[in-house]
């Protein structure tokens, strides 16, 4: 198995964005290269093109439309991201769900530009839906522990369970990462014990005082 992935989406959250953003992944480039695990960044678009110009660790979008570019508004096309120095976008979160047309247009345009797909699913019969598009990754999220400071690895790892053999008896080769409530080392190798790449997280890191701090334990025990 490769090195997981742990993936830091900075969301809208104020303590995620401006000098905060480039903190952050100051930060996880910094423990990145201390552990040698793949730490990357999701900001919001406006951060997007600054920290993938500073910094070596991917930075992903939060979100892509499937759209060609051209006469479109208020879109934002994978031909942007990619310019913007992107490794890959989050497709469907929870927080921006789509249909799954919009979600099948999104992974078709990453692939085509060779930019990494991360669907995101809130329960096992999602995620298999989700791995029948062949995306890279899906990430397995129950709604109600996002943001909740409850993690999933410890409430609801069978959901984790089911999730991964889900997706991998519709498609082996897409990878699964899982998010919710994920806020230490101990949860992250649950996740990985488990059977999954990595894992998506938020709120622990990006409304932490010392981000670097929390991030060194998340890797503490891979
Ligand atoms: O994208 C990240 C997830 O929604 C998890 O958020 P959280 O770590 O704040 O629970």
């Amino acid at each position: 198995m490769s090195s997981p992935l742990i993936l830091v989406n900075l969301k809208t959250y104020k303590e995620g964005m401006g000098n905060r953003a480039h903190m952050i992944a100051q930060a996880a480039q910094a423990v990145s290269q201390e552990s040698g695990v793949t730490i990357g960044v999701a900001p919001g678009y406006i951060d997007l093109h600054p920290l993938c110009h500073h910094f070596s660790i991917p930075v992903y979008a939060q979100h892509v439309d499937g759209c060609e570019p051209g006469a479109n508004t208020g879109h934002t096309t994978v031909e942007a991201i990619r310019a913007a120095g992107a490794a890959g976008s989050l497709v469907n979160h929870s927080e921006r769900r789509l249909t799954i047309a919009d979600i099948e247009a999104s992974i078709r345009g990453l692939r085509n530009q060779k930019l990494i797909s991360v669907v995101c699913s809130n329960n096992e019969s999602t995620s298999a839906g989700a791995a029948a598009l062949a995306p890279d990754y899906v990430a397995i999220e129950p709604p109600e522990l996002i943001g909740s400071g409850v993690s999933v690895s410890k409430a609801n790892p069978e959901i984790i369970k089911r999730s991964i053999a889900a997706v991998h008896a519709v498609n082996p080769n897409v990878r699964v990462l899982t998010g919710a409530g994920i806020q230490s080392g101990e949860c992250v190798k649950i996740a990985v014990d488990l059977g999954t790449d990595g894992v998506l997280l938020a709120s622990s890191v990006v409304k932490s005082k010392e981000p670097a701090a929390i991030l060194r334990d998340l890797v503490s025990k891979l």
